[in-house]
């Protein structure tokens, strides 16, 4: 079923839906805890009955079928037929029931924290099995509300729909023995509840719409907010960041109003069960006592039973009334599992990864819609040697590298490994051969350590050293108070442009990577930085493979190939074509 359709259909239903959805079996002991609780209540309100009798008349006279309940329990417990022992069995009953509602609080709360853990474990697992475009096509805010708001909302209706199944059972028990003590006390508890059901269709109804509306104004100032934050350099530096963050107020206007919505109609499904109850029990007590002339004994008991049930159809109504107003939270973010679930990456390759001759592009077109990116194109990266990719913006290049790291998969043509098609290797160990510098580079908001590490165990200090001092950077994060434990700060904004670049390529570097990609990864430094950085990259030579995109004319000059990209064809640097056969040339 899909989002809309489950929000389709009714709020009692999905609460089941839910419930389902995590395991019927881990209700049973709920369940059973539930019944049990109900039967020993119900024997205490049960007991009241006789309690009033005796209050009422020491020689009670013919009993009716409760009470003979009642006094067989005494008589199986060796008691006598007193007040006193009729008192100790009431309380006996109460301070049981109130033990198992304590146990059963403890498992709801466990099972609860359980299934939020859970919500957001899976959809971090699927999130991260997903393949590279469905990230290019999803707001990253889309992303963060799952794992935050959805997953604890999502845990919220959970609870809300076991606290359904939990009043539904006891008022379930409540009506059979209210049948039994009193049947008219019971049918007047049972025609209210269906009636107040009835009206709270309404509440419920909207109830949802204020929930949908909220959840997804969230969604929407999540991921417009993200994008603002994440970009606000500029825009504060040209002073158009007022503009951007007053266009949230849609959002912020839509979610005040949903939540005035969902507060009015939670108290209005709070409020109505209070009157009708009240109303109703006035009319009842009149013609129970007036009308049918019924004892007081029995109309006290019966008050309670009606009372009881009442309380647990109220609850069972409010109970519905919130898992209609939260569960666009739970089912939006069972989509986004589901939806990515469905863009999981399939890994059909087997083979080990080698790089000891050459990666090679056969003959590869590939287009992300309609417009082929690239087109019939062959070329070859050798290994332990410099290949440069250069070209217009927007021609290919990057695309290139995707396609080689398997992040896309070429519409025709192959792509080989020493000789192996692409889609025969094992691409997760292929992947940890990588080190990759993209073109915008982020560096998470810890230190460099942090940066470089990325919370490997097995990298240690002298690790990270070694790579920042491959990478052009051990001199200025020496000069740091802090060194490689200085923070970064959020995305890395307490470092310059070409800093964060050699802490990126330090990351690139510090898993002694077979090959290693830089898109525009030396864009941001000064040319004798650069010059460094190529030096040390060519001192590897043998050992590693470079693919360098770029535009500088550094990693022209020492590469081995240079390759030029032109509207999805690559030619040599002497302007030969070389698809579909194989060529490079040094400028
Ligand atoms: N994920 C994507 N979805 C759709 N189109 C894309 C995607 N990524 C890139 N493109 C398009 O593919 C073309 C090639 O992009 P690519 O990033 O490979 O170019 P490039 O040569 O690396 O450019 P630059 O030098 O500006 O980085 C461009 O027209 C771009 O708009």
């Amino acid at each position: 079923m899909t989002e809309d359709e489950v929000l389709g259909s009714s709020a009692l239903a999905n609460a089941f839906r839910v419930l389902r959805k995590h395991g019927l079996w881990r209700q049973v002991p709920l369940s059973l805890a539930l019944v049990l609780a109900g039967f020993i209540e119900g024997l205490g309100i049960t007991t009241l009955l006789p309690i009033l009798r005796v209050i009422d008349n020491p020689n009670p006279g013919k009993l009716g079928q409760p009470e003979q309940i009642v006094f067989s329990v005494l008589d199986f417990l060796h008691l006598p037929h007193t007040l006193g022992a009729l008192v100790l069995i009431f309380s006996l009953c109460m301070m049981v029931r109130a033990a198992i509602s304590q146990q059963t609080s403890r498992f709801v709360g466990r099972i609860v924290a359980e299934i939020a853990s859970e919500l957001r474990n899976e959809v971090l697992d699927r999130l991260l099995q997903a393949r590279w475009s469905y990230f290019t096509v999803n707001p990253v805010g889309r992303f963060v509300s799952a794992v935050s708001i959805e997953a604890v909302w999502g845990a919220y209706v959970y609870r809300t729909s076991l606290t359904v199944l939990a009043a539904l059972i006891r008022a379930i028990i409540y009506c059979a023995i209210g049948l039994l003590i009193d049947w008219r006390a019971a049918v007047i508890a049972i025609v209210l509840g269906i009636g107040l059901g009835l009206i709270n269709r309404f509440f419920t109804r909207a109830g949802r719409r204020a929930g949908r509306n909220q959840q997804l104004a969230m969604r929407g100032l999540l991921s417009d907010f993200g994008d603002v934050i994440t970009g606000f350099k500029p825009l504060k530096a040209m002073s158009r960041h007022e503009t951007l963050i007053k266009g949230l107020s849609k959002e912020t206007k839509a979610i005040r109003r949903s939540m005035y919505d969902l507060v009015f109609y939670q108290q209005l499904a709070n409020a109505l069960p209070d009157l009708l109850i009240n109303l109703v029990m006035v009319a009842a007590a009149y013609v129970c006592f007036k009308i049918l002339g019924l004892d007081l004994s029995a109309m006290l008991v019966s008050g309670v039973i009606v009372l009881r049930l009442m309380a647990n159809v109220s609850t069972v109504q409010r109970a519905i009334q919130e898992t209609a107003s939260s569960e666009s939270f739970y089912w939006s973010l069972q989509a986004t599992i589901n939806e990515a679930r469905e863009a999981a990456e399939i890994f059909t390759g087997k083979s080990a990864p080698a790089l000891n001759d050459a990666c090679r592009f056969d003959r590869v077109t590939f287009s992300y819609g309609a417009k082929p990116v690239l087109k019939d194109v062959s070329l070859e990266i050798p290994a332990g040697r410099i290949t440069t990719l250069i070209g217009e913006s927007g021609s290919g290049k990057t695309t290139i590298a995707d396609l080689l790291l398997g992040l896309f998969v070429v519409d025709s043509g192959r792509i080989t490994l020493d000789g192996v098609p692409l889609d025969e290797i094992d691409l997760l160990r292929w992947r940890s051969m990588v080190g990759y510098v993209p073109q915008e580079v982020l560096l998470f908001n810890g230190t460099i350590y942090d940066n470089i590490a990325l919370g490997d165990p097995a990298i240690s200090e002298p690790d990270v050293n070694r790579a920042l001092e491959d990478a052009g950077a051990l001199g200025f994060v020496k000069a740091l108070p802090e060194g490689i434990h200085a923070p970064v700060g959020e995305h890395g904004a307490m470092l310059s442009g070409g800093q964060r670049q050699r802490i990126a390529l330090a990351r690139a570097l510090v898993h002694r990577p077979a090959l290693l990609i830089l898109d525009e990864a030396t864009s941001a430094l000064d040319p004798e930085t650069e010059a460094e950085i190529c030096q040390t990259v060519q001192r590897q030579a043998g050992k590693l493979t470079v693919l360098a995109i770029t535009h500088q004319p550094a990693w022209v000059t020492i590469a081995d190939r240079v390759y030029r990209v032109i509207e999805g064809s690559v030619e040599t640097t002497d302007g030969t074509a070389i698809t579909p056969t194989l060529a490079w040339a040094k400028p």
